[in-house]
């Protein structure tokens, strides 16, 4: 055994154990009392107790290691070192458990909190995040009474690594307190390619703090976006039902898969046969929407001119024109014009104006039809979007053509975006049409769309008064003026700008809302990004667990400092409480994970499996020996 490597010291096993504070009078902790009757696991106590990493206290009965670079002989005066009864066999001679904690950490003041304990199971085994209670009375680690100067603190975080005022980052490895970007690890991505940047301590990286069960879920993002998400990603990769004849591959595109139905009445798009399908494309493997037009051929070149302008506009509120090309790959000839995929969207028409399926209500056969109702929030909200999509299409010399409910999608919580832009340009490339009057045409095509929508009937216009009775009915004069000004026949030409003064301070609400929609988002992606971190650390637990050889070692994973990480994981995953059952506690897991990726000072005690040996090992240390056992595997790969 090389001096000053261990760290490790017990007792015989049969020796009592106890641990003293210095200053502390009374013995508090028990030696193992003989019981007549048969312990549970959870009562019978330890024989062994190591402490792990460094201690200021001394005193004779105690076990203990302080670790000094100056004093590289951990042996205390009269006490023989003894691995066996604390280690797996192979450990006690190997030159293991060498603690790899930055220099910074060995020579910084630890302020230990009064060791002074009993080694109680049914402390340590309970759902408890942090080891025997009496640990996280004396030391509960506050992350916010740190010391910007450096000195040390209060909770002995010895993160600011004692009095150069220099902050020590508990990411480091390398033991000079700053973040080392040559060694980092290969796990360490966010790091990398930063190397000149020197990055304080950071103690909101001790984002979990020991929560209450009921905070738990802020670790993860809510149920309904979740939800949400993951609908959209199952619908992206469900794949194309088998025999529709569908080409394998068209102009880079591959898996087709039509988005409604294709047999039966056929859908019209204006006096044209048009099909929606779903494609991948072999460019960038992303999946696309191509709107195919059957029966159509190209006059010239030239009328793909607008689709070029059109794939410059780039707006939160239209879909995205691609490409456009022509295809014999159906049959006949066609037109395929290619669009961003919103996965899981539908169209206005869809949501609110077509009649909805009745369902029974519980239970019973009466008969309820759904209220399809905008409310007056909404309904402005899908003005604001559509006022904006137009300003920005007419701001580009074009016309929009198509505002209609079934060409205008919901792709998220009252997000719309106006779809199938650019074909009718291609489409009606020959009639050569004036850019102004089609502009004013597609005012006239949004007052309709408001109208429709005000009155969930698309016929609605057929009977202007009863539509306008039926508007004012349901909602305020503002929507009123809004949907006259855009129908009426004016004239001289109305623009866009005419159109905004109408909306006026509506679009202060509608603003702010997509801020808050923001801030609501933002705050989503803060609890996934700790889970990012964690998914990390769980990977380096898998790597390094129960791996079967390394080095020739068929023990690698048992030994050395992975004996230490293997504990942990029992601490972690394989708690039992005191009726032998497993504690299955997600809070206890994401607090005890969290902590030891901040890597902090808070001790915990390890029992062995057979529960005749603690470790008091503090999560830095753990932190450690992940890392080192993660960096020996990644040198072995490179190797
Ligand atoms: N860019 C897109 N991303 C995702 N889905 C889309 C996209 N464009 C269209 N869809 C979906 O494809 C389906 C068919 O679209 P289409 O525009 O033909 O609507 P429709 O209701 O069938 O209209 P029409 O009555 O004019 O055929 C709709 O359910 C729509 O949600």
């Amino acid at each position: 055994m090389a001096t000053g490597d261990l760290a490790f010291f017990a007792r015989p096993a049969s020796s009592a154990v106890k641990i003293v504070a210095p200053s502390n009078t009374h013995d508090t902790l028990t030696s193992p009392k003989p019981s007549p009757k048969k312990e549970s696991a959870a009562q019978r106590p330890c024989r062994n107790i190591v402490i792990y990493g460094s201690c200021k206290f001394q005193d004779k009965g105690c076990i203990y290691y302080h670790p000094s670079r100056d004093n590289p002989s951990p042996v205390p005066p009269n006490e023989s070192p003894s691995l066996s009864n604390a280690l797996p066999a192979q450990s006690v001679n190997a030159p293991v458990f060498v603690p790899k904690i930055p220099s910074a950490s060995l020579t910084g003041t630890v302020s230990s909190p009064p060791l002074e304990f009993q080694v109680d199971h049914s402390q340590s085994s309970s759902s408890s995040s942090s080891g025997p209670s009496n640990y996280d009375d004396a030391e509960s680690y506050d992350p916010y009474a740190y010391d910007l100067n450096g000195n040390d603190d209060a909770n002995g975080d010895s993160f600011t690594g004692g009095s150069h005022g220099m902050q020590l980052n508990p990411y480091d490895q390398s033991g000079h307190g700053m973040l080392d970007y040559e060694t980092q690890n290969p796990m360490d991505v966010f790091y990398g390619g930063q190397s000149s940047f020197v990055r304080q301590q950071l103690n909101y990286h001790l984002y979990s703090q020991p929560l209450p069960e009921t905070l738990q879920q802020r670790f993860f993002v809510s149920d309904d976006i979740r939800e949400e998400l993951q609908k959209r990603s199952e619908t992206i990769y469900t794949a194309p039902a088998p025999g529709l004849g569908l080409p394998d591959d068209l102009q880079g595109y591959h898996s087709l898969m039509p988005l409604e139905n294709t047999t039966g009445e056929r859908r019209k798009f204006g006096s044209w046969i048009s099909t929606v399908y779903r494609a991948v494309s072999s460019k960038d493997g992303m999946p696309y929407v191509l709107r195919r037009v059957e029966n159509f051929r190209l006059s010239s070149q030239a009328a793909f001119g607008p689709i070029e302008k059109w794939s410059r506009i780039r707006h939160p509120n239209i879909i995205s024109v691609r490409e456009a090309f022509t295809t014999r790959a159906f049959g006949g000839d066609s037109l395929v014009v290619v669009y961003d995929y919103h996965p899981n969207s539908k169209t206005l028409s869809e949501a609110h104006v077509k009649p909805k399926s009745s369902q029974f209500q519980n239970g019973h056969n009466r008969l309820a039809t759904q209220d399809t109702r905008i409310s007056e929030r909404t309904l402005w909200s899908y003005i604001i979007q559509i006022a904006s999509a137009l300003k920005a299409v007419h701001d580009a010399g074009l016309s929009m053509r198509v505002i209609d409910a079934s060409k205008v999608l919901i792709t998220g919580k009252n997000r719309i975006r106006i779809s199938s832009c650019g074909i009718v340009d291609v489409l009606m490339h020959d009639a050569r049409q004036d850019i102004t009057r089609l502009q004013q045409e597609d005012f006239t095509m949004f007052g309709r769309l408001v109208f429709s929508l005000c009155c969930t009937s698309m016929g609605v216009m057929n009977d202007l008064q009863k539509a306008i009775a039926n508007l004012s009915k349901g909602y305020s004069s503002d929507v009123k003026s809004v949907a006259l000004f855009l129908i009426s026949k004016a004239t001289t030409f109305k623009t866009i700008g005419q159109l905004f003064d109408l909306i006026g301070s509506r679009l202060l609400t509608e603003f702010n809302e997509s801020q808050n929609a923001t801030d609501r988002l933002e705050g989503e992606l803060m609890s996934e990004l700790e889970n990012g971190r964690l998914v990390r650390l769980l990977c380096k637990f898998g790597f390094i667990n129960e791996r079967p050889e390394f080095a020739r070692d068929a023990r690698w994973s048992e030994t050395g400092d992975r004996y230490i990480i293997k504990l942990f994981r029992d601490y972690v995953f394989h708690q039992v409480d005191e009726h032998g059952r497993p504690v299955v506690n997600l809070s206890h897991v994401l607090t005890c994970l969290n902590k030891l990726d901040a890597g902090v000072d808070e001790r915990i005690m390890l029992i062995s499996r057979d529960e005749q040996s603690c470790l008091v090992v503090s999560y830095k240390e753990v932190k450690a020996c992940v890392s080192s056992a993660f960096n020996e595997l990644g040198m072995g790969e490179m190797g």
